[in-house]
């Protein structure tokens, strides 16, 4: 079935030294064995891409790969500060964060320029993590599932059978970095809503998509996350800046 993947975003963290212990630390970790059929990455930022991936093709662990976390919505052209899809295909990653919350929040994203962004990443061959999330305030007003669902929706309109290939991260904006994170039932709902969603479409797709839960994962809540039938993983902020708990979350 669906293979638990588990994925760290540094954010805007590291830098050369602390990236080189960190790499290597979860290296030495992950080379004790860890459980199988499950994939791990890390996304971290764009200069600091080349050093990681030889730092990861050095410990040459077929389970863990490089990510990043924004790509452009478009391949190439007069896009000052941008990075194309395929710059990061290059630099070695398997994975790109698009649509996270906090490029809607401070880069005013739409869901229409991340679905774009996503078939970027799709037409060079690696895996979107499509972030989707709803508001404390949306949630108080009851409104949780139709904003993901409006959010899932133009997703689709986009991508349609396409996003059989992608990764879907729900990250309730209220659990991201605050330490509140959201009980397993809570977000096993979300998931569940989500891919009853994606059923509508094609159930085919349904059933192939892997969906991540993200806010406040850390390494004493990981595993009932994880162990929810709709939960397939986790992007986890905060607590990948810490080797130690990124291993422990790995191996929850
Ligand atoms: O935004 C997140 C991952 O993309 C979640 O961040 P935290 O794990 O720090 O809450």
């Amino acid at each position: 079935m669906r293979p638990l993947i588990i994925i760290g975003n540094w954010k805007m963290h590291g830098n050369l030294a602390s990236n080189s212990d960190w790499v290597k630390t979860v290296c030495r970790g992950m080379e004790q064995g860890m459980p199988a059929g499950r994939q791990y990455a890390v996304c971290v930022p764009s200069p600091y891409l080349a050093q990681c991936d030889a730092l990861i093709k050095d410990c040459s662990l077929a389970f863990l790969s490089l990510g990043a976390q924004d790509a452009s919505a478009f391949a190439a052209g007069a896009y000052t500060g941008d990075v194309a899809a395929s710059m990061l295909k290059e630099l070695g990653c398997a994975y790109v964060i698009v649509g996270h919350s906090e490029r809607r929040q401070f880069h005013y994203e739409t869901d229409e320029q991340i679905a774009e962004k996503a078939l970027q990443v799709l037409d060079n061959g690696m895996t979107p993590v499509i972030c989707v999330g709803e508001s404390a305030d949306e949630r108080n007003s009851g409104r949780e599932v139709e904003v993901v669902r409006s959010q899932i929706a133009r997703q689709v309109a986009v991508l349609q059978d396409r996003l059989a290939d992608c990764l879907i991260a729900y990250e309730p904006l209220w659990a991201i970095g605050t330490g509140k994170v959201a009980s397993a039932q809570v977000a096993q709902d979300m998931h569940r809503a989500i891919r009853l969603q994606l059923a509508e479409f094609n159930e085919d797709v349904a059933s192939h998509v892997g969906i991540l839960y993200g806010g406040s994962v850390k390494p004493d809540n990981a595993v009932e996350l994880f162990a929810m039938p709709d939960i397939d993983g986790g992007l986890i902020g905060g607590a990948s800046l810490n080797s130690q708990d990124f291993l422990a979350i790995c191996q929850a």
